[in-house]
């Protein structure tokens, strides 16, 4: 099976969320946790999670770069560099930083920026990014603990963030369907323009801009705009059928779930879990010490774990109680303790019989990933838009990463009726 779309994300529920695009669009795929060190397994589509969102630009391009050589050197025939939906990301990058390293290396000078996803309300127009009703800034991720996004302009955004110049393909371009939108990005590139935010409010746009895009050497965006692709390998001959793509070993041990992320979608998942689960929430601002918090949840745990119905424990909380606890703190280091302490949490899970494991959170599921020692992740069938469950090897566990702002209301208990 020959590496046709290799893929680098930013962080692992990303990565979990982009890998269920391609498989539900029929591409055999696989997550590869961090930079290889070995051969790739073999998949259509390799996506590798790393946790590069919020670190150092300098490192965030070093870590993209090595994971992008491992992709070409498989063969990889077009790279996809994946961010947040929402766009998640500081003035001093990483996206644009990372996305220049990539062109440079890929020897292009032009690329797609496109975050959107309808299926989980993000939309763009007139470059203004959207989530659900309202402008990103005023969504509730202007008050994101590690990425505050104040502004939903994402031309400005970007902007800030390269020295290449970013243009815009509008809606009434986008709305002429895929040759109007390549045309489009032909002019950009000639004119230029490094990058383009491309506008699409719905999946009939994504699958236009995607097909567009076809001979793009990188693309970059959220998981939607990968939605066109496989049809891209298919048209060219590349892609067999491949009906039992999300096919994954049966499940089994007790169920969990673990949250870090801090977003409305997920203070509203565990409101909904408190009426329906054992659910603990820790006071991280009262025990400041990761440590501890480990113990307590163990503690609690005792006696509550089960293989119907999920025991549930919560760092996560509303924005005044992150801003006590980073004035308390910093900023960095109030989102490691709390990293620290439920990756400890989910190794003390995993050590008492868990076998069904959802964790809430980007940042989150990256710390708990690695304390599970986890390389690859193969992708199975969908709970909501975005969130599939996974076979984690070698830890040989089921893992769902839900990415924060994802999921519906009764995630947490619905969640283990998929499994
Ligand atoms: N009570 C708290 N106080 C301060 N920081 C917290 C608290 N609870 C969680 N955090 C930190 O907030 C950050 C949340 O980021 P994370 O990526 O896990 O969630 P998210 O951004 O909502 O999800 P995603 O990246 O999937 O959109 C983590 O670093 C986590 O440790
Ligand atoms: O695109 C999204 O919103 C998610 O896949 C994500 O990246 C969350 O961290």
């Amino acid at each position: 099976m020959p590496l046709l779309l290799g893929c680098i994300a930013d962080d692992f529920t990303g990565a979990t969320d982009l890998a269920s695009m391609l498989v539900k669009n029929g591409m055999a795929t696989v997550q590869v946790i961090g930079v290889p060190t070995g051969p790739l397994p073999e998949a259509d589509a390799i996506v590798i999670a790393l946790k590069s969102r919020t670190t150092p630009a300098r490192e965030a391009i070093a870590e993209s770069l090595a994971a992008a050589e491992a992709l070409l050197a498989a063969g990889a025939k077009q790279i996809f560099f994946k961010y947040c939906s929402t766009f998640d990301s500081t003035d001093a990058g990483n996206i644009g930083p990372v996305a220049d390293a990539l062109l440079k290396r890929l020897g292009a000078g032009f690329a797609l920026a496109c975050p959107a996803f309808p299926a989980n309300g993000r939309s763009i127009y007139q470059g203004h990014l959207f989530a659900g009703a309202h402008l990103l800034n005023e969504s509730g991720m202007e008050n994101h603990p590690l990425t505050p996004m104040k502004d939903a302009n994402l031309v400005r955004v970007l902007s800030r963030q390269t020295e290449g110049a970013v243009g815009l393909v509008p809606f009434s371009v986008v709305e002429q369907g895929s040759q109007a939108i390549r045309q489009a990005m032909i002019r950009m590139a000639e004119g230029g323009r490094r990058y383009a935010i491309v506008d699409a409010v719905t999946d009939g746009h994504l699958v236009a801009i995607g097909e567009a895009a076809a001979h793009h050497p990188l693309i970059t965006g959220g998981s939607g705009i990968a939605m066109g692709l496989p049809a891209n390998f298919r048209a060219a001959g590349l892609l067999p059928e491949r009906p039992d793509a999300a096919a994954l070993p049966p499940a089994k041990g007790m169920c969990a779930v673990l949250a870090g992320s801090c977003s409305r979608a997920t203070l509203g998942q565990i409101g909904f879990a408190r009426d329906h689960a054992p659910t603990l929430e820790l006071d991280v601002l009262a025990t400041p010490d990761a440590k501890a918090l480990a113990a307590q949840a163990l503690d609690w745990v005792e006696g509550k774990l089960s293989a119907d119905h999920p025991v549930v424990i919560a760092a996560s909380a509303p924005p005044e109680k992150v801003a006590a606890l980073q004035a308390k703190l910093g900023r960095d280091a109030a989102g490691a303790l709390v990293e620290h302490a439920l990756a400890a949490v989910a190794q003390g899970l995993v050590a008492r019989g868990v076998g069904r494991l959802v964790v809430a959170g980007g940042e989150t599921s990256g710390a708990v990933v690695s304390a599970l020692g986890v390389a690859t992740l193969r992708i199975g069938a969908e709970i909501d838009p975005g969130v599939p469950w996974t076979y984690a090897e070698p830890a040989n566990i089921h893992l769902a990463l839900k990415s924060g702002n994802f999921g519906a209301r009764d995630f947490f208990l619905k969640a283990f009726a998929h499994v």
